[in-house]
């Protein structure tokens, strides 16, 4: 990420977008700053980089507020999360510099010591691999904090949990976000079935073998619903490539995607004898929250 010198500056990369972050401060301090984003930023490096532009006090806590719409509400955002992410979701038009009165930008918040504590109680991951320590107990907790941030997907190492939001999340599945996660290496974006999906169409195509991802779930966790977005992710991978038949052949797998006990007891047997990598490309869990 780098600052811009206005509205004029070229993007380094076709994913870069130019934001206006609006400093909201006791002191009087310049209107606001541009700053490029880029696919790797997240708003811990935003908040960085826009107290160095702005000329802040470093030593103080600050927090990132999105404001996505006219007369919307001003939503925090995680340290970690992707902002690219978000700013992709605005109106074209929005996406490089416009005026603060277009509704899309974000505002930089000086936040107290003691708030920042009460709300990071718990730490959050997006893989469950790099929690301190990993206890059932601890693992529930963070899927929990996340699912009630709207995180419904956390990575366990190359294992996808997803978690049935019960509603349609448009945050998730833009299908510009197909794009996104293309060619990625999983882990570097937020966790996301999309990412999944990548990884077993570029491994098929680059090792020329079958690729198999299984989705594990109790009735009702959303395993027809994830597997839709895995199929409607594949379908559009393979538009443009050479491979252009698969989305016939995808289409048509509807009744074999279902598969009966037999098989599943196959597939556990080869995770049991550690021969898991050999069968599946990835696995994807899916989840039902418990109302209480
Ligand atoms: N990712 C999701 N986003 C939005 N809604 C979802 C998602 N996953 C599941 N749901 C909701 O949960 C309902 C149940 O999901 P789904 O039918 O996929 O479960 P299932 O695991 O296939 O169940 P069964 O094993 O009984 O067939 C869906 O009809 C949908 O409303």
């Amino acid at each position: 990420m780098s600052t811009t010198d206005g509205p004029g500056t070229p993007h380094h990369d076709e994913e870069a977008r130019v934001v206006q972050i609006y400093p909201r401060l006791p002191q009087e301090t310049v209107d606001y700053c541009l700053l490029q984003i880029g696919i790797k930023d997240t708003v811990k490096t935003v908040i960085h980089n826009a107290v160095v532009a702005l000329d802040l006090d470093s030593s103080q806590t600050y927090s990132l507020l999105e404001v996505r719409g006219r007369g919307s509400k001003e939503t925090p955002l995680e340290d970690e999360e992707n902002i690219l992410l978000r700013v992709l979701l605005w109106p074209p038009e929005t996406q490089k510099w416009h005026h603060r009165s277009q509704g899309y930008y974000f505002i930089l918040h000086l936040s107290s010591n003691e708030a920042k504590q009460v709300g990071t109680s718990k730490e959050d991951s997006d893989d469950l691999c790099n929690l301190s320590s990993v206890t059932e107990e601890e693992a529930l907790q963070v899927l929990r904090q996340r699912f009630f941030k709207h995180k419904i997907y956390t990575y366990i190492s190359n294992i996808l949990i997803a978690i049935n939001p019960n509603k349609f999340l448009h945050l998730y599945y833009n299908p510009k976000y197909v794009k996104l996660y293309e060619n990625q290496p999983l882990g570097k974006l937020s966790p996301h079935i999309f990412a999944i999906a990548d990884v077993a169409f570029r491994t098929m195509l680059n090792r020329q073998v079958n690729q198999c991802i299984m989705i594990s779930g109790e009735s009702g966790s959303g395993k027809t619903e994830s597997s839709s977005y895995l199929i409607h992710c594949l379908t559009t991978l393979s538009q443009g490539t050479y491979s252009g038949g698969v989305e016939r052949a995808i289409l048509g797998a509807g009744p074999v995607l279902e598969c009966d006990a037999q098989w599943y007891e196959f597939a556990y047997q080869q995770i049991d004898c550690g021969r898991f990598y050999y069968f599946f490309s990835t696995l994807v869990l899916t989840v039902k929250m418990c109302p209480y």
